[in-house]
């Protein structure tokens, strides 16, 4: 039996499509529409690729869409400066700061400085540390678009053993956060993990968030389990007896993957797609709250 493909392309479209139908009573009531700001520092051609297609799908959603491009000399001081008009902007609701940051500014400085309440990536430790208490606030866009996918594919999750390998900031420990706030028996994995194959095996829902091309093979995953492919990696086609050029992989060997799970998401079309349509949801969300704007609980 092979594995269901979880379309996380298709699942982004309806998401992003509940949330354009929700923007005009928000303008209706706020007098404006909502507002998303990002700022990209530096020439990155991938990242100026992410930046491209949240600018186009936010002003698809009926948003407004601004983009600050700063060259990838500029100072911290100077983008803490633009952080702060920013924040003291009424019109924008969401900051999104593209990452990674050039190397002499400080990450973690400049998340700090945005307004908790327009951090709608979620990485402000005050979000961390509501999404850790159970408070409302914003949660990481790829985990929660994860948690969605899992929960429209499994219903309730309680009681199921989630394996999440990886723990970066951005996704492996707000993954697990997640996870563990929908009453999963939660392991998180990593590179210093003892027999991560058996690990990986106990897993009826298996995350993988690793950043390591096609890591996880089949026979380190449960029969019938449910395998979220976090990673997006770019290889060489020839590596692959391939025609040259380069394609993209996830962290697990899809191949062999879906011989064995229950479901998968592919890559691409699983959680990329799905990264972007939170963010969307997010930065609404957000304009909601901060207008005071009733939104109907469970509609988004
Ligand atoms: N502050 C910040 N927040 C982010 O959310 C953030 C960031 N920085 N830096 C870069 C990463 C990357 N990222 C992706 C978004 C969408 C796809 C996506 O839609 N991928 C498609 C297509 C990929 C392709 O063809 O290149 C897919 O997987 O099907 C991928 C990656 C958001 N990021």
């Amino acid at each position: 039996m092979t594995a269901a493909i979880i379309d996380g392309k298709a699942f982004a479209a309806t998401l992003r499509e509940k949330v354009a139908a929700l923007v005009p009573a928000f303008e209706a009531a706020a007098g404006r529409r909502p507002g998303l700001t990002v700022v990209i520092v530096g020439e990155d051609a991938a990242s100026q690729v992410y930046v491209r297609s949240k600018g186009k799908a936010t002003e698809a959603a009926g948003m407004v869409s601004t983009t600050h491009r700063l060259p990838a000399d500029t100072t911290q001081d100077d983008l803490l400066a633009l952080i702060g008009t920013l924040n003291a902007d009424p019109t924008v609701d969401g900051i999104l700061v593209q990452l990674p940051l050039p190397k002499h500014i400080d990450e973690q400085v400049v998340i700090a400085t945005i307004d908790p309440d327009k951090d709608v990536d979620g990485f402000h430790v005050v979000n961390v540390g509501r999404l850790g208490v159970g408070q409302e606030g914003f949660v990481p866009c790829t985990p929660l678009g994860c948690i969605m996918l899992l929960e429209d594919r499994l219903g309730d999750l309680s009681g199921l053993n989630a394996v999440v390998v990886g723990r970066s900031n951005i996704v492996g420990k707000p993954m697990a956060q997640l996870l563990l706030a929908k009453s999963c028996t939660v392991t998180i994995a990593h590179s210093r993990t003892q027999d991560l194959p058996g690990v990986c095996r106990r897993a009826d829902i298996l995350v993988a968030a690793v950043g390591r091309p096609e890591m996880i093979k089949g026979d380190w995953i449960k029969p019938g389990a449910t395998v979220i492919d976090v990673g997006i990696n770019r290889i060489d086609n020839r590596t692959d007896g391939g025609e040259g050029g380069t394609r993209l992989v996830g962290d697990v060997d899809f191949a062999e993957a879906v011989e064995v799970a229950g479901a998968i998401t592919p890559v691409p079309g699983g959680v990329g797609p799905m990264t972007i349509a939170v963010l969307l949801r997010n930065t609404l969300v957000s304009a909601y709250r901060r207008e005071g704007v009733a939104l109907g609980k469970g509609s988004i």
